[in-house]
């Protein structure tokens, strides 16, 4: 499999608007990581606000977006996919907000039917310092940040992680998808 699919304009900026709207019209809340307890907060492994949409008249469009991009990104790195079945993430990530744990998306809970994870970047390059998504080993220590719009899908086993945020707000949408 090919490290990773970066598509630079996967969501126009009215989208990248739209997405944002939606986490603002939510529910943002602090997020939970799994651990010995369950899913619990863990600011030491990860901190920043996420909220979570179904799939619905309202967010139908951005789930066929995303699914239109994880199904060529699976043609490309030779995987199979089906639609994703997990609720799409929005986070903020404000100053001090990072995944500063290296971590998979998959195998650890529930998840280990994942198989490609999308991080798809909404805030404009220069809006903020830090949070790198940094996947190993091919993006370790990018210095040049995705600019809005823009995905990257990777293999869910792949480590990676988020650098902490040092000005100003990173927003992303994040989610998974798996085989049929
Ligand atoms: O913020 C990102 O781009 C990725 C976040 C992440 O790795 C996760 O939520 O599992
Ligand atoms: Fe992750």
């Amino acid at each position: 499999m090919q490290p990773f699919w970066d598509r630079a304009d996967a969501l126009a900026g009215s989208e990248c608007d739209r997405a944002i709207a939606l986490a603002q019209a939510g529910l943002l809340q602090p997020a939970l990581v799994f651990g010995q307890d369950g899913y619990a907060p863990n600011p030491s492994v990860r901190q920043v606000d996420t909220s979570f949409h179904a799939r619905s008249s309202e967010t139908g469009w951005l789930f066929d977006i995303v699914d239109g991009l994880f199904a060529e990104a699976a043609q490309a790195m030779g995987v199979s996919v089906a639609p994703m079945r997990e609720d799409l993430q929005i986070l903020r990530y404000r100053p001090g907000n990072h995944f500063q744990m290296w971590h998979s998306d998959a195998g650890h809970d529930l998840h280990g039917a994942r198989t490609l994870s999308i991080s798809i970047e909404l805030s404009e390059a220069g809006d903020y310092d830090g949070g790198d998504l940094e996947i190993v080993p091919h993006a370790l220590k990018r210095t040049r940040p995705l600019r809005r719009g823009a995905a990257r899908i990777f293999p869910s086993q792949a480590l990676h992680r988020v650098t902490p945020v040092t000005r100003g707000t990173r927003w992303a949408l994040v989610n998974w998808t798996g085989s049929a």
